[in-house]
C-alpha cells in the first residue's frame, strides 16, 4: 500500500563500470530558513508530467479495450441526468421504495440508499482539505451494482471443508457470477423496472469526456459484476431474523440471518466467534487468513446492532471495494478526501439522519473536526472496525502514522464507541501486541487462526534469465492450465516490460501500478475480473482487498519486502478454495537492491533536530498558534520523505506528551482577486478581508497571502477561514486559488529540551528502520532456505516447497526468529573507504551527511539527492551488497577526514 517501491527505486541500476563521470550538480542548500515555514511568495509551479505517460493514446488503440467497448450492451440499465442549473456538487442516491423493509428499531431497513460517490480510487487516502473553489472531481464509480455471489463455503474448518480441489484447465468460474446455492436456483430480481435503473442525481454539467468516462465506468462496473442480477431479499424476514439474533445471538439464529443476508449456508472458521464477541460489546482482534471472510465479521453484526458501524480502511480503493461488497440490506456510505466538501457534508448529513448504517472512513478523517463532532453527537456508534489493523503498528510491514490516531482513548472516551473490531491477516506477535495495547483489547479477546490457507502450492526458483524463466514457467504445467494469474513486480518499469513481453508471446496481459491513471487501473481490474485478460502484471498497488475468486496463480517476479507482503499477495490466489500455484523467483541482486531501499526512510538525529527547530518557532508565545510546513519544499530541506515528516508530526501529537495538534492538510498560499466591491469597502464588512489586505503582498493586482498567518490573526482555524472565503466566492465578491500543500498544526506545548526529544525520536525511527531490514532478511532467508537448505524429508520435493515455506511463514508470524542462518550481506569491503574518498573529492561543491553518502553508494534517491542528478555518478548503487550501516560508518570516517568539508 504505502510502499514506495512501486514508484521509487526503479532507477537502481546494476553496478556501473568504474570510470570517471562528470560531477552531478550540488543538492539544494541545506540551510534552514524560518521564512520557509510561512511562505508569502508563491513559487512558480511547473506543469507536472502526466504520470500515465502515453496511456491515453495507448488505451484508445488498445485492441482489448476496443473489443470491450464495441461489445457494450446498448440497453444499459441506467440513465444519466444532468440539469443545467445545477450548483457544482454531484452525488447520486438510490432509493428503494418505501416499505421495502419495514424497520422499527432503526432506519437501517426502511430503505436502502446507496450514495454514488464521485471519486477516484487513489492509492492512499490523503488527509487533505480541498477548497470547493478549486475542485475538479474525477468520475464516480457506480457503487450500487453489486451482485452478490452465492458461493459454496470452501475455506475454513467449521464449514465443511472439501479437500483442496486441483485447478483444471478453464475451470475459472469467473468472478461474481455464481448464482447457484445448495443446488437450487435462487430467484433474482431485476430491479430495473422497479427502481428506474440507476439514477444519477447530478447538479452540474459535465463535459462530454466526463460523461463518456462516467458511462465507461458504469459499464465497467456492470461487466465486472458479470451482469449479475440482484438476489431477491425478503426485508421482513431479515428484520425478523435480525431481531431474533439480537435477542439471542445463538449460532442457529446467526446462521438464519447469514442465509438471508449473504446467501451462505454456514460460517467459516473464526466468524461466529468474532460475531458473538462483537454482539456482546467486547472489543476484539481477529486474525484470519486472506480470503477467509473477515468482512462478514462486521457486516452481519451491522445488520443486528442498532447503531452505526464505522469501518476504517487504509486505501480509498479498498473502501470502494468494500462498499460495493456490502450486502444489499445494509446502507453504506463513504467519506474520503477525494470527495468535494459538499459531498462529504452530504455523507455526514445522511449519517446524522440515520441514512447510513456502515460508513467507510479513512483514518485521516479522525483529524477532521466536523467529522469528529458528528460522530460524537450520534446516538450510538455500535462498532468501529479497523481493517488491516496491522497498519497501527510501526512493527508491521505497512505502518500508517494516521492509524496511530485510532487509540482506545479516542475511540472509547471521546467518541463513546461501544466496541472495536481490529482485523488483519498478517500480524506477527509483536504487531499484535502493539495493536492490542493501542486499542486496549485484552488478550482473551484475540481470535486467531493459522495465518495461511492450506490451498497454496508454493515453489521457489533461483533466477537465471528472469524474463525467459517467467515465460517458461507460464508455458509449463501447472501454470499453463491457469486461466487467471497475477505477476507481482517490485518496480513500475518492470510491469510494463513484462506486460509487453507476455503480449509479444501471445499471453494476454495488462500492467497495473500507481503510475497509471485511476481510470485505467479500474479498467485493467475490470478486464481481469471479467476474464478478458489472463494476466495482470502488477506492483504492490494491485491486490489488497481484491476478491477475484478464480485467480489460480500468483508469481513473484521479484522478492517481496517481507513475509507479510508475500502472504498478502499470494492471498489473492485460491479464494475459491481450489489449489492455487504461487511461484517465487529470487536472486541475490534483487535482495540487495530491496534491502537498500528499506533504508530510504531512515533519518539522522541531526535532521530530526533541524526539523523540530522549524516545527516549533523560537517565539515563546507560539502556544496555540497555527503553523504549517509546505510538504514539497520541507521534504527537500530536511532531506526527508513526506511520509517521514508526517510520522514525526503524528508522533509529536500522539506521543507521551502532546506537543501539537495536527489539522487537515491544506494548500496554504492563497491568491485572491476582487470582483465586485472595492477591497477596502469589503474589508470594512468582512474581517477576513481586512486581515488579508494587511497580511498580503500584491502582485499584478492579485493579493497573495499565507492562510495560517491570516487565520492566526483572526483567531480561527485555517479551514474556517477557507469556508468564509468560499462564501464570498459564492456571492461573486472574490475568486481565489490556493497552492502549496502543507501539513498544518496547532502548537500545544513547546518542548523544553529539543535535543533529547530529537534523540528519543531518532532512536525510535532507527528501530523502525531496523525492523524493516529484518523483515526483508526474513523473506530472503525463507526463500533461500526453501531452495538450498530445506530438509527434503519434510515433504518438499522438486519444485514443491510448500511444507518448508509454510513452516517458515507460520514460525515468523508466531515470533520464532530463525532468520539468522544466512548472512548474504557483506560487512566489509576493501575499496569502500577509497571509493567514498574519491566520491567526496569529485563532488567537493556539495554537502553531505554520512547517510547521504551511504544512500548514493546504495543507489537510494532522496528528496535532496534525487536520482535524476545522482544516479549519474558511477558510485551510484555500487555497494548494495555491503550493509548500509557499514557504508554509513565508513562515510562518517571519510567525512571527518575530508578537509574543508562540513562533516555534520
Ligand atoms: N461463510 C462464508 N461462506 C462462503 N463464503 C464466504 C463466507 N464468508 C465470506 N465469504 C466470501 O469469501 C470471500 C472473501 O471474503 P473477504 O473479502 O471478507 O475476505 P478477507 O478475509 O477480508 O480477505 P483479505 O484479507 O484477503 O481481504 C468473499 O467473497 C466473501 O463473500
Amino acid at each position: 500500500m504505502e510502499s514506495d517501491s512501486d514508484s521509487d527505486g526503479s532507477h537502481i541500476s546494476a553496478t556501473p563500470p568504474r570510470k570517471s563521470t562528470p560531477s552531478p550538480p550540488p543538492p539544494p542548500p541545506v540551510v534552514v530558513s524560518k521564512k520557509s515555514r510561512i511562505r508569502i511568495k508563491p513559487s512558480k509551479s511547473k506543469p507536472k508530467p502526466d504520470p500515465s505517460g502515453s496511456s491515453k493514446t495507448q488505451s484508445k488503440s488498445d485492441p482489448i479495450q476496443q473489443a470491450t467497448l464495441l461489445s457494450l450492451p446498448t440497453d444499459l440499465p441506467f440513465q444519466i441526468r444532468r440539469p443545467s442549473d445545477a450548483p457544482s456538487i454531484s452525488y447520486s442516491i438510490e432509493t428503494l421504495p418505501a416499505g421495502y423493509f419495514s424497520s422499527s428499531h432503526s432506519a437501517s431497513f426502511s430503505k436502502i440508499r446507496r450514495p454514488l460517490l464521485n471519486l477516484e480510487p487513489s492509492e492512499v487516502e490523503q488527509p487533505v482539505f480541498t477548497s470547493g473553489a478549486s475542485d475538479s472531481r474525477a468520475e464516480g464509480a457506480d457503487l450500487r451494482k453489486r451482485g452478490k455471489s452465492q458461493l459454496p463455503n470452501l475455506i475454513g474448518s467449521s464449514a465443511p471443508m472439501p479437500s483442496v480441489k486441483p485447478r483444471t484447465s478453464g475451470a475459472g468460474e469467473g468472478n461474481f457470477v455464481k448464482l447457484n446455492m445448495n443446488g437450487k436456483r435462487k430467484k433474482f430480481l431485476n430491479k430495473r423496472g422497479k427502481f428506474g435503473g440507476k439514477r444519477y442525481k447530478s447538479w452540474r454539467f459535465k463535459s462530454q469526456r466526463e460523461k463518456e468516462e462516467e458511462q465507461e465506468e458504469a459499464v465497467g462496473e456492470l461487466k465486472q459484476r458479470g451482469g449479475c442480477k440482484r438476489r431477491e431479499i425478503d426485508g421482513d424476514a431479515v428484520e425478523e431474523a435480525a431481531t431474533a439474533a439480537r435477542k439471542e445471538p445463538s449460532e442457529e439464529n446467526l446462521v438464519k440471518l447469514l442465509r438471508l443476508v449473504h446467501g451462505y449456508d454456514c460460517f467459516r472458521d473464526g466468524q461466529v466467534e468474532a460475531i458473538k464477541m462483537v454482539l456482546a460489546g467486547k472489543s476484539s482482534v481477529v486474525v484470519l487468513p486472506t480470503g477467509a471472510g473477515k468482512s462478514l465479521c462486521y457486516q452481519l453484526p451491522a445488520v443486528i446492532l442498532p447503531g452505526v458501524t464505522l469501518v476504517v480502511s487504509p486505501l480509498v480503493a479498498l473502501m470502494i471495494d468494500q462498499l460495493r461488497q456490502l450486502p444489499h440490506v445494509i446502507m453504506g456510505g463513504l467519506l474520503s478526501s477525494t470527495q468535494t466538501p459538499e459531498e462529504a457534508s452530504e455523507s455526514l448529513k445522511q449519517l446524522r439522519q440515520g441514512g447510513i448504517k456502515v460508513l467507510f472512513v479513512s483514518p485521516e478523517r479522525f483529524l477532521n473536526e466536523e467529522f469528529l463532532s458528528t460522530i460524537s453527537s450520534l446516538p450510538a456508534i455500535s462498532l468501529v472496525v479497523i481493517d488491516e489493523a496491522h497498519c497501527i503498528s510501526e512493527w508491521s510491514h505497512n505502518f500508517r502514522p494516521s492509524f496511530m490516531r485510532l487509540r482506545a482513548s479516542l475511540l472509547h472516551k471521546t467518541l463513546n464507541v461501544r466496541s472495536v473490531l481490529a482485523m488483519t491477516a498478517t500480524a506477527t506477535t509483536t504487531t499484535l501486541d502493539a495493536i492490542m495495547s493501542a486499542l486496549d483489547i485484552p488478550s482473551t479477546n484475540l481470535i486467531q487462526k493459522a495465518q495461511l490457507r492450506d490451498n497454496f502450492h508454493l515453489s521457489v526458483s533461483l533466477v537465471r534469465n528472469r524474463m525467459k524463466d517467467l515465460l517458461n514457467l507460464i508455458k509449463s504445467p501447472p501454470f499453463v492450465e491457469v486461466q487467471s494469474m497475477i505477476i507481482y513486480c517490485k518496480f513500475q518499469y518492470e510491469t510494463d516490460q513484462i506486460n509487453r513481453y507476455l503480449n509479444d508471446n501471445n499471453i494476454l496481459a495488462k500492467s497495473y501500478h500507481s503510475g497509471i491513471s485511476a481510470k485505467e487501473r479500474s479498467y485493467v481490474q475490470e478486464l481481469f475480473n471479467s476474464n478478458k485478460i489472463r494476466v495482470v502484471v502488477a506492483t504492490v498497488a494491485f491486490g489488497m482487498g481484491l476478491d477475484k475468486r478464480d485467480v489460480g496463480a500468483v508469481i513473484h517476479y521479484s522478492l517481496p519486502e517481507s513475509l507479510e507482503e508475500y502472504v498478502q499477495e499470494i492471498g489473492r490466489a485460491g479464494r475459491d478454495g481450489r489449489l492455487s500455484y504461487c511461484h517465487l523467483f529470487y536472486d541475490d541482486e534483487t535482495y540487495f537492491k530491496l534491502r537498500s531501499l528499506t533504508h530510504s526512510e531512515g533519518v539522522d538525529e541531526y535532521a530530526v533536530n533541524k526539523f523540530l527547530r522549524e516545527v516549533f518557532p523560537a517565539d515563546k508565545n507560539s502556544c496555540g498558534k497555527i503553523c504549517s510546513l509546505i510538504k514539497e519544499s520541507a521534504s527537500r530541506r530536511f532531506d526527508m520523505k513526506e511520509e517521514v515528516m508526517l510520522t514525526l508530526l503524528t508522533r509529536l501529537e500522539l506521543g507521551d506528551v502532546q506537543y501539537l495538534q495536527l489539522h487537515p492538510q491544506i494548500n496554504v498560499t492563497g491568491t485572491l482577486n476582487f470582483h465586485k466591491s472595492p477591497p477596502p469597502l469589503l474589508a470594512q464588512k468582512v474581517s477576513a478581508i481586512a486581515v488579508i489586505l494587511k497580511r498580503s503582498e500584491t502582485k499584478h493586482g492579485q493579493y497573495i497571502f499565507d492562510i495560517p498567518t491570516v487565520a492566526n490573526d483572526m483567531g480561527v482555524t485555517a479551514v474556517e477561514l477557507i469556508n468564509q472565503l468560499y462564501d464570498l466566492k459564492l456571492m461573486g465578491e472574490i475568486t481565489y486559488e490556493m497552492k502549496d500543500l502543507a501539513y498544518c498544526y496547532r502548537i500545544i506545548e513547546v518542548p523544553t529540551d529539543l535535543l533529547s526529544l530529537s534523540a528519543d525520536i531518532t532512536r525510535w525511527l532507527s528501530e523502525v528502520e531496523n525492523c524493516k531490514v529484518r523483515k526483508m532478511d526474513a523473506m530472503f532467508n525463507a526463500a533461500y532456505f526453501a531452495l538450498n537448505l530445506c530438509d527434503t524429508m519434510q515433504g518438499c520435493s522438486g519444485a514443491n516447497h510448500t511444507p518448508c515455506l509454510q513452516r517458515k511463514i507460520l514460525d515468523y508470524f508466531s515470533g520464532v526468529d530463525n532468520a539468522d542462518f544466512c548472512k548474504k550481506i557483506g560487512q566489509s569491503s576493501p575499496f569502500l573507504r577509497a571509493d567514498i574518498k574519491v566520491f567526496l573529492q569529485s563532488n567537493s561543491q556539495a554537502r553531505f551527511t554520512p547517510r547521504a553518502v551511504a544512500r548514493v553508494m546504495h543507489g537510494i534517491a532522496s528528496p535532496a539527492y534525487p536520482s535524476t542528478a545522482w544516479s549519474k555518478t558511477h558510485f551510484w548503487g555500487r555497494y548494495t551488497h555491503i550493509d548500509f550501516q557499514v557504508v554509513m560508518e565508513a562515510a562518517k570516517e571519510e567525512l571527518k577526514n575530508f578537509v574543508g568539508k562540513d562533516t555534520l
